[in-house]
């Protein structure tokens, strides 16, 4: 008899239907009639109020566009997303979900199934993301699948899935290109007291957050053809960690095969080696650094370093990897620098010493030591393959599509990276030093140096 009942041929009544929509949506279905009842019963006061109301919004954004912009925009953006365009709502939803294939029959009712949207949120201008309660026995490749579809149905130019439970997804809609500016040189914090090494700035993200990472615990990969701002992601966070360079308590070990990119931060590293046999050294020394400190610390019966000026983080920057893991005429030395970054990225955190390097193809030949990487970012690349190379298997089908971010400068610096929780990728821009802001830099930390030696602090002093 239940089976009979599950069964049954005829659809749910619409009143029911209705009255479930509107407890799903309890501003709308009160706020609505409540505002309809009080233009009809009081219309000059519900025009006073609405236009006071109104006043009050354009004043305060006028008078304080930052906090409108960050308290009271994002709200209007989400009404007008989800209420005022026919992308989400009612039948242009049911719409976008039959192109994409992505409803279902009733299979005794013949009601068509269409998934249902829970929430949007507009976090920026240029992107929204919608979460949705999918249908049973939806997978999520079946999204990642109809992800192109709904790019095209939404007029966006991409759609990203991520599963948020296992019924629901929430899909990120990239309108337009989030990044239409560069983005200034990080500030440089005035004290070491002020510098977070768990949260250090490189840029921003497209939602328009700060987009910080911990240097304590990471080393950072950086993939980029030629001109497409890998050099940005690498300086970015060195802005933040300037107090600390000065202080010692962060060393800066930089390795420039090309001679060219690295050398006006010369004067603030602790070593710095220009060409490919002076790097292949640095390396060498690093890691002789690492497996002392590696022996101090067992010494003290320590098995973690907390960065100071005696126990100072080591940070290994080589500005292209492939000069220095692949492309070299020595053979023995490249299979030296291999050993000896493999050996720092499997134990280096633990002593502080980290590595930071560029590359311009992502593969296996290039650069073996690629998985040691803990933290990676993939800006413009050349081929489909490298963003699941750099970013893991599957990036580039959830919405890392770096090798279509068009080749013309303004694109540089602009990338992807994975939040490891979810493995959702983030496009991301780096902030960008100009020459000025980087002989600023380094005027920084050298008169911060001389002022500590006037007083007689202890800082680490320059070796290279
Ligand atoms: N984050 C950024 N924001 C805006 N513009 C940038 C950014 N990074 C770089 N640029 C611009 O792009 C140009 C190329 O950048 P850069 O030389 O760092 O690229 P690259 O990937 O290191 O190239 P190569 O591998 O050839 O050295 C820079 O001269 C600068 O004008």
């Amino acid at each position: 008899m239940s089976e009979n009942h599950s069964k049954s041929k005829r659809k749910t009544g619409r009143e029911w239907r209705a009255a479930a929509w509107a407890a799903r949506h309890p501003l709308i279905s009160t706020g609505v009639p409540a505002l309809g009842y009080a233009a009809a019963t009081a219309p000059e006061l519900s025009a006073a109020v609405a236009g006071t109301g109104l006043a009050a919004a354009i004043a305060w954004g006028r008078a304080h566009p930052d906090s409108f912009d960050h308290l009271v925009l994002p709200h209007l953006r989400n009404v007008r997303r989800r209420w005022l365009s026919t992308t989400y709502t009612g039948p242009g939803w049911r719409r976008n979900m039959r192109e994409a294939n992505l409803v279902r029959e009733h299979p005794s009712t013949g009601e068509l199934l269409v998934p249902r949207i829970l929430r949007l949120r507009s976090y920026s201008a240029a992107v929204e993301t919608v979460w949705v309660k999918t249908l049973k026995g939806q997978t999520l490749k079946h999204w990642i699948d109809a992800a192109e579809v709904l790019a095209a149905c939404f007029n966006a130019e991409r759609v990203t899935v991520e599963k948020i439970a296992p019924t629901r997804v929430a899909l990120v809609v990239q309108r337009r290109e989030p990044f239409t500016y560069t983005i200034p040189a990080p500030a440089i914090p005035a004290t070491v007291e002020e510098v977070d090494l768990g949260s250090v700035h490189f840029g921003y993200d497209e939602f328009g957050r700060e987009w910080t990472e911990s240097v304590v615990n990471n080393h950072l990969l950086v993939a980029g053809a030629s001109g497409s701002g890998k050099n940005s992601v690498l300086w970015a966070p060195l802005f933040t960690l300037a107090p600390m360079i000065a202080a010692g308590s962060v060393r800066l070990w930089l390795c420039d095969p090309k001679q060219v990119e690295l050398n006006v931060a010369a004067p603030i590293a602790y070593r710095y080696a220009s060409g490919e046999e002076a790097s292949a050294e640095v390396v060498s020394e690093f890691l002789e650094d690492q497996q002392a400190t590696q022996a101090k610390l067992h010494e003290q019966g320590l098995r973690k370093f907390t960065p100071s000026v005696e126990t100072p983080l080591n940070i290994l920057i080589v500005d292209e990897l492939g000069a220095v893991l692949a492309y070299a005429s020595d053979r023995m030395r490249m299979a030296r620098n291999r050993q000896g970054m493999a050996l720092v990225g499997s134990q280096g955190r633990a002593t502080g010493h980290l590595m930071w390097g560029a590359v311009q193809e992502p593969t296996k030949d290039t650069v073996p030591v690629r998985d040691l990487f803990t933290l990676r970012v993939c800006l413009r690349v050349t081929a489909a393959v490298h963003p699941e190379m750099v970013l893991g298997d599957g990036a580039r089908t959830r919405g890392a599509l770096a090798d279509e971010i068009p080749n013309v400068g303004e694109t540089a610096g602009i990338g992807f990276k994975v939040v490891e929780r979810t493995r959702t990728p983030v496009r991301v821009r780096a902030a960008f030093a100009t020459d000025e802001d980087l002989k600023a830099l380094v005027k920084f930390v050298l008169d911060e140096r001389a002022e500590s030696d006037e007083q007689g602090g202890a800082h680490l002093r320059l070796v290279a």
